[in-house]
């Protein structure tokens, strides 16, 4: 029987440490099938910093969810044995080391086979993730939720940044290029060259436009044919979300989904061959009333019941 989190009915939701929807930690569990870990990072990050308080942000927004998942039938928590494992103290001086820290931490945190949701963080912390699953898995499919493309080459000459993780992963070969795909993108580009290279790297585009006039139910069917049964990464910018649902991030875009939308489209992906997700870029100073938390928080309550479906043999 997996060890579960508090009971809101004995103890106060807001009493007590916040781990991930007060899961246990790590260390009070024989075995993990699902980790939550947060990677407090933000050396990454192009204009607004704050993305390193975004894993305790997100385990404070996280202490109202519930063990049933109505959405997708599955009580996430008893199917599997999920845990909070914890942060990565990822170097805040020194870019290459922290992205090693990062990938080496992926790697022995996965080793028994534990999955892994993680919370960022600036989007740069993608790429040592992905390099991880990569070793696990051979190159893997991306569905990757943003409002930007984040495969841009370089800022002020720097190659390890939140603008270009996606670009470093198809050059390191850690992505299969067949199955490549930007959900939400919007936004002013730097020139019509951005969008040229994207697709020559092999990304498809959903762009947020196009969720709000094809529809969920066209936008799951395009995503789903383009990753079939391969083993995908999902990785979540929160700033995927339009700024009213999530204001607390460092690069906002106007036009962006809405929290319900971006839930359902995940909730399409259930029977996918689903082997690690991110949720990144939650940057605290700029929320309000917790709408930034929340919404991070129920993205990846929904990514673990994605993943607790798979380990309980459901989809
Ligand atoms: N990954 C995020 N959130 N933002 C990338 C923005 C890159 C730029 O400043 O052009
Ligand atoms: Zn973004
Ligand atoms: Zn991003």
């Amino acid at each position: 029987m997996p060890v579960g989190p508090v009971d809101a009915s004995k103890n106060p939701r807001y009493a007590g440490f916040a781990t991930f929807a007060r899961l246990p930690r790590l260390d009070q569990v024989e075995r993990a099938d699902i980790a939550i870990v947060g990677v407090p990072f933000d050396t990454g990050v192009s204009y607004r910093p704050g993305a390193r308080f975004g894993p305790s942000h997100v385990r404070e927004s996280s202490r109202l969810l519930r063990p049933y998942n109505p959405a997708l039938d599955v009580s996430p928590f008893a199917a599997a044995q999920v845990v909070d494992a914890g942060d990565i103290a990822a170097n805040p001086f020194n870019i290459n080391e922290a992205l090693e820290t990062v990938q080496a931490s992926a790697l022995d945190l996965t080793a028994g086979g534990t999955r892994l949701v993680t919370i960022g963080g600036d989007h740069t912390i993608a790429l040592p993730l992905l390099r991880a699953a990569a070793e696990r898995h051979g190159p893997v499919a991306l569905v990757h939720f943003d409002a930007h493309l984040d495969t841009w080459d370089t800022y002020f000459g720097a190659e390890y940044t939140h603008g270009t993780p996606f670009r470093r992963a198809v050059e390191e070969g850690v992505l299969d290029t067949e199955a490549l795909c930007h959900v939400g993108t919007r936004g002013p580009l730097y020139g019509k060259k951005d969008l040229e290279e994207d697709r020559r790297f092999g990304f498809g585009i959903v762009t947020s436009s196009d969720v709000f006039r094809q529809g969920v139910d066209e936008v799951v069917d395009k995503i789903r044919q383009r990753v079939g049964n391969r083993p995908v990464y999902v990785s979540i910018d929160i700033d995927v979300l339009d700024p009213a649902h999530a204001p607390g991030t460092g690069t906002p875009e106007a036009g962006g989904l809405t929290s319900r939308e971006l839930l359902e489209i995940l909730r399409g992906f259930v029977g996918l061959n689903l082997i690690g997700a991110d949720v990144v870029e939650v940057a605290p100073a700029y929320d309000h009333a917790e709408l930034t938390g929340v919404a991070a928080s129920h993205v990846a309550y929904d990514l673990v019941s994605l993943l607790a479906m798979r380990h309980g043999g459901q989809a």
